[in-house]
């Protein structure tokens, strides 16, 4: 029998939305989801690790990954790249294991394009004076910069019909569910595809 492979799972929005916040929280539940960790050309910032938040890279190396067709999908966001190494989410959806990427929101209309099997959510603030409030309060980014992000924040709301599923992180815990939820109706969806398949064979052969 031909091993299934595993679901690309993306969760995308607005920065400052709380999509890092969700995915640790959800990491923290019994979950079978692997991680894709990013690479970035940002500065680390304090209380990040190296290949635990992201793998930090130099501009040139960046840029060579780019030419070497190596990353999934990439992205400038405020003025930094960020991308997808391509070959572990490759690998890890062949061993039959499910992906989870937490990207912005160019890079994921970038995945959906070369990968349109895949399940894309997007996390939307209660509000956008809401989502100001937690880019202030983060505390990570100067007066200019959270006024960069909130103005792309709404260049990507209006994206957000792209998407299979819509997810409002009013709570963090009620976030979380909602994600399980989408996580668990997508392994039915497909068993229940996967089942009927294989009657159809079944009466095709007999
Ligand atoms: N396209 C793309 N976006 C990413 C990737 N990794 C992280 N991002 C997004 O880049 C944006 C900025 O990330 P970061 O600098 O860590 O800031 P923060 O998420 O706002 O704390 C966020 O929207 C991330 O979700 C990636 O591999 N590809
Ligand atoms: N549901 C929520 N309610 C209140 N604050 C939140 C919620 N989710 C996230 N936050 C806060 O909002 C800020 C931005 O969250 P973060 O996870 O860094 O966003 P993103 O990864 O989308 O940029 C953080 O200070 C985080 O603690």
């Amino acid at each position: 029998m031909i091993k299934q492979k595993g679901i690309l799972f993306v969760l995308s929005g607005p920065s400052g939305v709380g999509k890092g916040t969700v995915r640790k929280a959800l990491f923290e539940k019994d979950t079978a989801l692997q991680y894709s960790i990013s690479m970035t050309t940002r500065p680390i910032r304090p209380g990040e690790q190296e290949g635990v938040d992201y793998f930090y890279r130099s501009k040139d190396t960046f840029e060579a990954m780019i030419g070497d067709n190596q990353l999934l999908e990439h992205a400038e966001y405020v003025g930094n790249y960020y991308g997808t190494p391509r070959d572990y989410v490759e690998k890890t959806l062949d061993e039959g294991k499910d992906v989870f990427l937490e990207i912005e929101v160019q890079g994921a209309l970038q995945v959906k394009a070369n990968f349109p099997e895949g399940v894309f959510i997007f996390l939307s603030p209660p509000s956008l004076e809401e989502l100001k409030n937690r880019i202030i309060n983060r505390g990570t980014e100067t007066e200019a910069l959270v006024m960069n992000r909130l103005k792309a924040a709404k260049d990507e709301i209006e994206l957000m019909d792209a998407y299979d599923y819509v997810v409002v992180n009013d709570k963090v815990d009620h976030a979380v569910e909602k994600v399980q939820a989408i996580v668990k109706s997508e392994h039915c969806k497909r068993e229940r595809v996967a089942s009927a398949y294989k009657k159809l064979l079944e009466v095709s052969q007999s």
